[in-house]
C-alpha cells in the first residue's frame, strides 16, 4: 500500500481545500436534485448536455486510479477520495468524525435522498458504509487498523435527515482492536448498533 508524501506547505493546503471542497459540495447538490428535480423535459436535456460538456473538461487533466491516502510534507493526512469523509467526494455524506468526550468517534451529519433504500428512509448498506467508517477511525487513532469482521442489528429504521454514529474501543487483544459503534436518528435513538473486529495488517506490523 502506498502513501505518497506531496512537496506542500500549509498555504497551498488550505488553497486546494478551498478550490475542491466547493466543487465536491456542488455536484453533491447536483446529485440531489438529478434525483427530486421535477423540471420540464428541455431543461432537463439542457442540463445534462451541459454536465456533459463540463465533466469533459476536468476530464482533460487527472490522476490515474483512486485519489488515495495521501500526506503533506508535514504529515497532514489528506483522505480526500475517502467514499465518507472525503472533501473531494461529492459522494461522502460528508462526515467529519471528531473525537468524543469518552475518546471515541463522534459524528453528526444529515443523509439525504441519495442515501435512500426503503422510502424516506437510510438505505441499510449506507449505515453499514457510515459504521464502518467510523468504528475504523475509532480502531485507528494510533495505527492504521483494517476491517477484518464487522457485524450489525439493525435495530429500527433509519430516517432520512439528520444521523449521529458514535463508536468506541471496547478491548484490545494483540493485532485485533474491538470496537462497538451505533447510529441514533434525530429523536436520539439507537437505529443500527455495530461490532468489529479491525485488524492491524501483517504488513504494517513492525512499523
Ligand atoms: C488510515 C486511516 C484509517 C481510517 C479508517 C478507515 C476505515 C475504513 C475501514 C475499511 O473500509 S478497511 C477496508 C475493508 N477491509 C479490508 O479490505 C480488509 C481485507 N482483509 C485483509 O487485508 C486481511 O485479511 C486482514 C488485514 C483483515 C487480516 O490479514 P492478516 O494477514 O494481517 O491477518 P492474520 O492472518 O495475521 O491474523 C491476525 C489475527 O487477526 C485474526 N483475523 C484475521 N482476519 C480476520 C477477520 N477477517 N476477522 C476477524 N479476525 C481476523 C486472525 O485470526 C488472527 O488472530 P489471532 O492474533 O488471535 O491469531
Amino acid at each position: 500500500m502506498q502513501f505518497p508524501v506531496e512537496d506542500i506547505d500549509a498555504d497551498e493546503l488550505a488553497r486546494r481545500e478551498a478550490l475542491f471542497g466547493p466543487l465536491a459540495d456542488t455536484v453533491r447538490e447536483l446529485i440531489d436534485v438529478t434525483i427530486r428535480s421535477e423540471a420540464d423535459e428541455d431543461t432537463i436535456l439542457e442540463a445534462a448536455q451541459r454536465i456533459r460538456d463540463v465533466t469533459k473538461r476536468l476530464n482533460d487533466r487527472r490522476c490515474e486510479g483512486g485519489f488515495g491516502v495521501r500526506f503533506t510534507e508535514h504529515g497532514h493526512m489528506m483522505t480526500w477520495g475517502n467514499a465518507v469523509s472525503g472533501l473531494r467526494n461529492a459522494i461522502a455524506p460528508p462526515l467529519v468524525v471528531e473525537q468524543a468526550a469518552d475518546g471515541g468517534m463522534c459524528s453528526d451529519f444529515t443523509l439525504g435522498a441519495a442515501y435512500e433504500g426503503p422510502p424516506g428512509l437510510v438505505h441499510g448498506g449506507v449505515c453499514a458504509l457510515v459504521l464502518d467508517q467510523v468504528c475504523g477511525m475509532a480502531a485507528s487513532t494510533a495505527k492504521p487498523n483494517l476491517t477484518g469482521t464487522l457485524s450489525l442489528r439493525y435495530r429500527r429504521p433509519t430516517p432520512l435527515g439528520p444521523v449521529r454514529a458514535r463508536a468506541r474501543i471496547d478491548r484490545i487483544e494483540g493485532v485485533k482492536t474491538f470496537v462497538v459503534g451505533e447510529l441514533y436518528d434525530a429523536d436520539g435513538n439507537v437505529t443500527v448498533s455495530a461490532e468489529g473486529v479491525f485488524i492491524l495488517p501483517a504488513w504494517a506490523r513492525g512499523r
